[in-house]
């Protein structure tokens, strides 16, 4: 079953100098896939993130979540729409530094005015599943940035998100926190079914994808299937970017 659906899809940012962001995407994921989006600084990767997680409006085109479009919602519904069906996972964690570990993760349900007993039950499966229950009364700045993403995750998850929307999540940690969030991330993606879309410039972390989508000048140029070897995968998403460019920088962080 297509779980999302992006047809025709087009963003032009008005302004002095008119930006041409995405034109013409189309892109469908399955239910369970974990698609990886890459391509060059400024390419539109995270012009189609915001549009797909309903922040930001399409210029043409739509987007379909379970057969829904977002857009068509009343501002209410579209705002428990995204509490419900979308998880979101960034760069820089976007954790409340004051909360504990705990008072984060289970914000999404404390803000569906959902019952105590049901958000302990939540975030004691989600907090083991992650490995983290021996840090959850913590506060935030008490703990490493692999342990804040791995809290970010659970934030995300804690609703049972039909679509996980990951930004850029490893691009504040070092390689072997890095793998340890993939990692994870993979294992909820195959234990949970939950479908994933990852933006990232990090081939490490796009290799633990089902599927690489590359996005070039706005448009999509080619896509790639991981198969069997990880290993193989990361390699030819390398040769990939190398293909299609882009500034030396963005290669220089690779991590094998
Ligand atoms: N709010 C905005 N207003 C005007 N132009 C924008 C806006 N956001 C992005 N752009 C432009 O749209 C194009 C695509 O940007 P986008 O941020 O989607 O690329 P990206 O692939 O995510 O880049 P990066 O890898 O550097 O984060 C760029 O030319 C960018 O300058």
């Amino acid at each position: 079953m297509d779980l999302l659906q992006v047809r025709g899809l087009g963003k032009v940012y008005p302004g002095k100098i008119v930006t041409r962001a995405l034109h013409d995407i189309h892109l469908t994921i399955e239910q369970g896939e974990f698609v990886g989006i890459m391509g060059p600084s400024g390419s539109g990767k995270t012009t189609l993130l915001n549009l797909v997680s309903t922040i930001d409006a399409p210029s043409t085109g739509e987007v379909l979540i379970n057969g829904k479009n977002p857009f068509a919602l009343k501002r209410k519904e579209l705002a428990a729409f995204r509490r419900r069906e979308l998880g979101f996972v960034f760069q820089d964690f976007n954790l409340l530094d004051t909360l504990t570990v705990a008072e984060n993760i289970v914000l999404p349900l404390t803000l569906d005015r959902r019952p105590l007993r049901e958000m302990e039950k939540k975030l004691e499966r989600i907090a083991d599943k992650l490995g983290i229950r021996d840090i959850l009364g913590k506060r935030i700045y008490e703990i490493s940035g692999g342990q804040r993403q791995r809290a970010a995750i659970a934030r995300a998850m804690i609703p049972g998100p039909s679509l996980l929307l990951a930004d850029e999540p490893t691009g504040s940690l070092d390689s072997n926190a890095s793998r340890a969030v993939m990692e994870l991330l993979e294992g909820i993606n195959r234990s949970e079914g939950t479908t994933m879309m990852l933006v990232s410039h990090d081939p490490l972390a796009a290799s633990y994808c089902d599927r690489v989508v590359f996005i070039k000048d706005g448009m999509l140029s080619s896509e790639i299937h991981r198969g069997d070897s990880r290993q193989a995968f990361f390699q030819k998403i390398i040769e990939m970017l190398s293909f299609l460019g882009g500034n030396a920088h963005e290669l220089s962080s690779i991590r094998v």
